[in-house]
Order: structure tokens, then sequence, then C-alpha cells
């Protein structure tokens, strides 16, 4: 056995609904589910930490009521979920309990977590849980998720939790053993990829389109997107066949002894050769990892309004010495009524990135649709992001000119430090002019936590 085989990970174990239930009968797959429980006891035994994320609720619930098909209204589904959720979670802990394995239920919404305070307590619970040697069984609270507060699919719930207890490793088993340049059962050709770096460049290689089952929401553009946070927050991302769970020794100790091989071989020393390679795709996390409050702001929150940059300040945000801070001379607008504390989009005009240049000519009159955007301030001469005021009076406003959703682009999210109106006011000033403008100034900057996920094109990257 190699040495770094025990080694202790923190994994997360994500199992959709087809590999729960049969997609036309409904009935629980018994031996794959036994096949999970019994390698989850036995990555226990090696020391590792075991988060199970399973769907399942709707499938079993249908079973039970006898029902064909999904139902369609969202009603329908809450309560096939609550129906099943219950027999899901009995079955689940009967399988363990022969192992004698201790689990425990949690259920969560993307509305509870975008509260920091139920956040961190939903973080604690499951540290402790897991401390106290209890596998976690999380799956989305369907009965009272509405579509404004749902995670949407159990991939980005499983990436979620991931990213909240700094996980090693996130598998995301399914029904085939990797992500295919095309689908495995239609195309003879289509070929596994075993590694990616850039998920970027990966969806320009693959078709996505046919690998969803009936019962689930999600298919293989979700697990990408799962892998990109998930990654983003430095979790090793593994696909792979739900049909031998077991395999999740093998790909962990082939990724195990490849990183000792290369230690080895960077120091010249000698180094067995890595297993065979285990069918398995693995997305490469993040070197910058993104933890704590930016992953939380970027990927739990729901923004609740945007503010409008220029090219300049994009450029530098795109910077790792900005420390992800926005000052308000960058800004030239907002969008959208938010709070003080509240999670806003990041966008740049679509145009041609020319808002670093351009002279802020207007003031929202009320708080603007989510829809439009209008371009906020007085008609007093501002800087762009070099933050020089040219002068301190703020005059009267002039109508606001509107920009649609598609006359900008989200390139990153934050977190808001003042009030869309506040924000609005001091738009395009130098920040030792805020107290002056708006009574006082707790920071000097308008948006915190901000991770830019769209970096400037490379011609305007100067
Ligand atoms: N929360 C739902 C599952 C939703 C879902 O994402 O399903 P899947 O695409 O099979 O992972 C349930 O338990 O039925």
């Amino acid at each position: 056995m190699s040495p770094t085989r025990t080694t202790p990970c923190t994994i997360v174990i994500k199992l959709g609904t087809s590999s729960i239930v049969h997609e036309e009968t409904h009935q629980p797959l018994l031996s794959t589910l036994s096949s999970v429980v019994e390698t989850v006891v036995n990555l226990r035994k090696q020391g590792h930490k075991i988060v199970l994320v399973s769907s399942g609720a709707i499938g079993v619930g249908l079973k039970r009521m006898n029902v064909a098909r999904k139902p369609k209204s969202l009603a329908g589904k809450q309560a096939l979920a609550a129906i099943g959720q219950g027999r899901l979670i009995a079955l689940y802990d009967e399988l363990f309990g022969h192992l004698e394995q201790p689990i425990a239920q949690v259920l969560l919404t993307r509305g509870d977590i975008s509260d920091r305070t139920r956040y961190l307590n939903a973080v604690n619970t499951l540290n402790e849980l897991l401390s106290m040697g209890v596998v976690p069984i999380v799956n989305e609270n369907d009965t009272i998720s509405v579509s404004e507060i749902k995670f949407g699919d159990n991939d980005t719930l499983s990436a979620i939790t991931s990213s909240m207890i700094h996980a090693d490793y996130l598998f995301l088993l399914t029904d085939v053993d990797g992500l295919y340049t095309a689908n495995p059962r239609k195309d003879p050709n289509a070929k596994q990829i075993e590694v990616v770096t850039s998920i970027s460049a990966i969806r320009s290689q693959v078709s996505t389109t046919t690998l969803g089952s009936s019962l689930g929401t999600g298919g293989m553009e979700t697990k990408i997107i799962a892998a990109e946070i998930a990654t983003g927050a430095g979790v090793t991302t593994v696909i792979t066949s739900s049909k031998r769970p077991e395999i999740m020794f093998t790909i962990i100790e082939y990724h195990n002894s490849l990183s000792v091989s290369t230690l080895a071989a960077e120091s010249s020393e000698e180094f067995t050769i890595p297993l065979i390679r285990p069918p398995h795709t693995v997305f490469m996390p993040s070197l910058t990892p993104m933890r704590d409050l930016k992953a939380w702001t970027s990927h739990t929150l729901f923004p609740a309004g945007s503010v409008v940059i220029d090219a300049g300040a994009h450029r530098v945000l795109s910077r790792r010495e900005s420390g992800g801070r926005l000052l308000a001379a960058g800004v030239v607008g907002v969008m959208g009524a938010f709070a003080s504390g509240q999670a806003v989009r990041i966008v740049v005009r679509a145009s041609d990135g020319d808002s670093a240049t351009e002279t802020p000519s207007a003031q929202p009159s009320r708080p603007a649709s989510p829809r439009r955007l209008s371009i906020a301030i007085g008609t007093l001469s501002r800087s762009s992001s070099s933050g020089n005021l040219e002068s301190p009076d703020i005059e009267a406003v002039s109508p606001s000119p509107q920009l649609g959703e598609d006359d900008v682009i989200e390139v990153g999210r934050g977190l808001a430090m003042y009030n869309y109106a506040q924000i609005s006011k001091i738009r395009g000033l130098n920040s030792s002019h805020l107290a002056q403008v708006l009574g006082y100034a707790d920071s000097e900057y308008v948006v915190e936590n901000i991770t830019i996920r769209v970096p400037p094109r490379p011609t305007e990257a100067k």
C-alpha cells in the first residue's frame, strides 16, 4: 500500500437520481446504493471525512405514490420530494445502520445560506458532524425551495457544500464514467477527457446536450458548472461512474501516487510508477483558490443589483493587488436597488469597454427595475478610475439614460459597502470626498470581496 494512501481527506460524494432509482420503474437501485454505502464506510475506516450529497427524493416519492412521471408543477414536485425524502433517508439509515455508521440529514436551500450567519451555522454543523464521525447526507430542501432560492440541481449544491467545508475531493458519481467529447452511448468516436485544467477551454470541446436523465435536473452541463465552482474553491473534482463506487479508492490512490512520483522526480529520488489510470475525468483545482467570504459571495448569494464599472476599474480589479476592492472612482452607475451588505453583480458596458472615458451624466430618480440599468449621478465632471475629482460640488441631475441587460456584461460579484442610492451619489468620486457627500464614510471602498470571473479582453488589459 502506498504510504499516502491513508492521508486523511475530506471528500464530498454526489449521487444523482439516475444512480438511486431506476429511470422507468423508480425502484431503488439497491445494489448501487449498497456499494456506495460500503465504499463510504470503508473510506471512513481509512480516516477520510465523508459528506454524501444525495438526490432521489422525487424519484422515491414517485414510486411511493405510483406516479409514472415527474409532475410539471412546482407544488407537485415539492409534494413528491416531501414524500420521498423521508423514505430515502430511512433507506440510507437502514443500509448504513447495518455497518454501524451513524448518518445525519441536512436539507439546505440557497436562501438559507445566503444569510451569512445561517451559512456559518451550516458550516459549523457540517464540521461538527464530521468530527463526530457522522456521515451527513445533504439534499436540497425541495419542499420550500422556489426558483429564487433554489440551487436548482444537486451538482451545484455539492460544489457549494465542498467549498463550505474546504473539501479535498468532490466526486460527482453518475451513470457515465467521465466527461466525453460526445455522448458515448450514441457516438462510438466519443473520447473520454482525462484531465481538465481549463473549464472554458473544455466547454468548446464537448457536447453536453444529451447526457441528462428524465428524473434528475442535472446533466453534464451542470457537472461542468459544479466543477467550475468547486475547483475555484481549491477542490479536486472528479466525474466517474456510480456503478463501481469503490473506484474512488483507486482514483485517490492514483492521484496521490502521481503527486508522490512528481515530488520524487523533482528531487531525483526513486519512485514507483503510478497505477493504471482508473476511468474518470479529473478537474484540477485552482492554484489560487477562492475561500470563505469570496466563495460565499460569488456562489451562494443571489445578487440584489449591479454596480457598473469603467474599463479602468475592470483592469485594476483583475489584478490580485487590488484585493478585490472597488473605489467609487471606478463606478459609472448602479442597477436595481440593493442594501449595504448585499451581494451585487459587477458589470461593464458591453459596447466596447469605453466606460472609462465616458463622462457620466444622469441620476436615477427611483430604484431602477432589475432589468434596466440607470447610469447614475450628477452633471459635474468626474474622474474615471484615476480617482481625481475636478469639482467637489454635486449639481442637479439629469434624467437617466437606460441600458438593458443586453447592454452590460457581468464580470464578477462582490459585497456592497453602501446602498445603491449612496453609490449613485458617490459614483466617480475620489474616496476622500465620501464623507462630505454621504455624511459618513465607513469604508473607502464601495464594493469589497470582489471576484472577477471575466477578465478584460487582452487588448484592454494593459
Ligand atoms: N432534490 C432533488 C434532486 C434534484 C437533482 O439535482 O437531481 P439530479 O440531477 O439527479 O442530481 C431530489 O432529491 O429529487
